[in-house]
C-alpha cells in the first residue's frame, strides 16, 4: 500500500470533522473522494499533505510515518493541485512547470537545464508542450488546470492529490482532464482527486470512497459503491441509476419527474 491510514480523526477547535478514518490506497490507482460540501475532503487532503499536523490516529506514507518525513522527502513523494490558479506575476507556461522541481532547486541557484528538461517532458505528457512560451494567465481554465497538472509532473512525486481538477472546466475539458489523470494512474502514478461529480467519479475512477458526517460511509469499486442509497444519503436529493449501453448513469429526479 502507498498510503496507509489508521484512526484518523482531526477537529477544528471543538469541531470535530474527522472521525476515526481508516482506509489505504493502493499504487496505480485513480480514487475519487465524494462527499457533500463541508464534510471534510479538503481537510483530509490537508492531513495526507502533513499541513493539518494536530490530527491524531497516524498516516503512512509508502510505509513512513509522514510526521518523520521532513518537507523535501513530503515534495518528492506527494504533489498537491489546487482547483485553480491565480499568478501574481505574468509567468509563462513553461515558468510555471519549472517551479514544481523548486524543492531540488538550492535557494541561491536557478532552475538548470535538467530542471527544464523535466517540465518540457511534463508538459509533454499532458500533450502541452505547444503552450510552453504563452502566459499562464492567459490560458483558458481547462489548459490552466493541464499545466497545473503538468508542473505536479515535474515535481516527480508519484502521489497526486487533486483538488476538483474538473470543478471549473466546461464538459468537453472536464471529460479530457479526466481522460488525462486516468492515463497517469495507468502510468503508475497515484491519483486522490475530490469530486463533486459522481457520474465522472463513477465512469473514471478504480476506486470511490465516500465521506459523510466525517466517516468514511463506503469504499470500493465505483459501480458497487455509487448506489441510489448512497447518492440520495450524501446529497439528500433524488435520483435513479439506469444502465445504458452497459454503464451506469446517474438520472436527477425533481419536480415532477419525482414520484
Ligand atoms: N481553517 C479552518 N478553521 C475552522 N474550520 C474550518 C477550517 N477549514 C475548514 N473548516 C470547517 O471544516 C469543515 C470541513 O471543511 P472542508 O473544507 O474540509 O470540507 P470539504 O469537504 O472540502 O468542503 P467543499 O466540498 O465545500 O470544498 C467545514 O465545516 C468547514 O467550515
Amino acid at each position: 500500500m502507498v498510503i496507509e491510514v489508521n484512526q484518523l480523526s482531526f477537529s477544528y477547535g471543538n469541531h470535530a470533522v474527522l472521525k476515526n478514518l481508516s482506509f489505504s490506497v493502493e499504487a496505480g490507482k485513480l480514487i475519487s473522494v465524494l462527499g457533500p460540501n463541508g464534510v471534510g475532503k479538503s481537510t483530509l487532503f490537508r492531513c495526507l499533505l502533513g499541513l493539518n499536523k494536530t490530527y491524531k490516529g497516524t498516516i503512512q506514507i509508502n510505509g513512513a510515518d509522514i510526521k518523520t518525513l521532513t518537507t523535501r522527502k513530503m515534495a518528492e513523494t506527494m504533489a498537491y493541485i489546487p482547483q485553480s490558479h491565480v499568478s501574481t506575476f505574468n509567468y509563462s507556461v513553461v515558468e510555471m512547470v519549472v517551479m514544481g522541481t523548486a524543492h531540488r532547486v538550492s535557494k541561491f541557484s536557478t532552475p538548470s537545464v535538467q530542471d527544464y528538461e523535466k517540465a518540457y517532458d511534463a508538459l509533454e505528457q499532458m500533450s502541452m508542450r505547444d503552450y510552453a512560451q504563452r502566459y499562464f494567465n492567459m490560458l483558458s481554465g481547462g489548459e490552466q488546470q493541464m499545466v497545473l497538472i503538468a508542473r505536479a509532473l515535474a515535481q516527480q512525486a508519484k502521489i497526486l492529490l487533486m483538488d476538483e481538477p474538473t470543478s471549473n472546466l466546461d464538459f468537453g475539458n472536464q471529460l479530457r482532464v479526466m481522460e488525462k489523470i486516468k492515463m497517469l494512474a495507468e502510468r503508475g502514478y497515484t491519483v486522490i482527486q475530490s469530486s463533486h461529480n459522481p457520474q465522472q467519479a463513477m465512469m473514471f475512477s478504480d476506486e470511490v470512497m465516500a465521506m459523510y458526517a466525517g466517516e468514511i460511509t463506503a469504499k470500493g469499486a465505483p459501480n458497487e459503491v455509487v448506489t441510489k442509497r448512497l447518492l440520495e444519503t450524501l446529497y439528500q436529493t433524488h435520483v435513479e441509476i439506469l444502465e445504458v449501453k452497459g454503464e451506469q448513469l446517474i438520472l436527477p429526479l425533481w419536480g415532477r419527474r419525482r414520484v
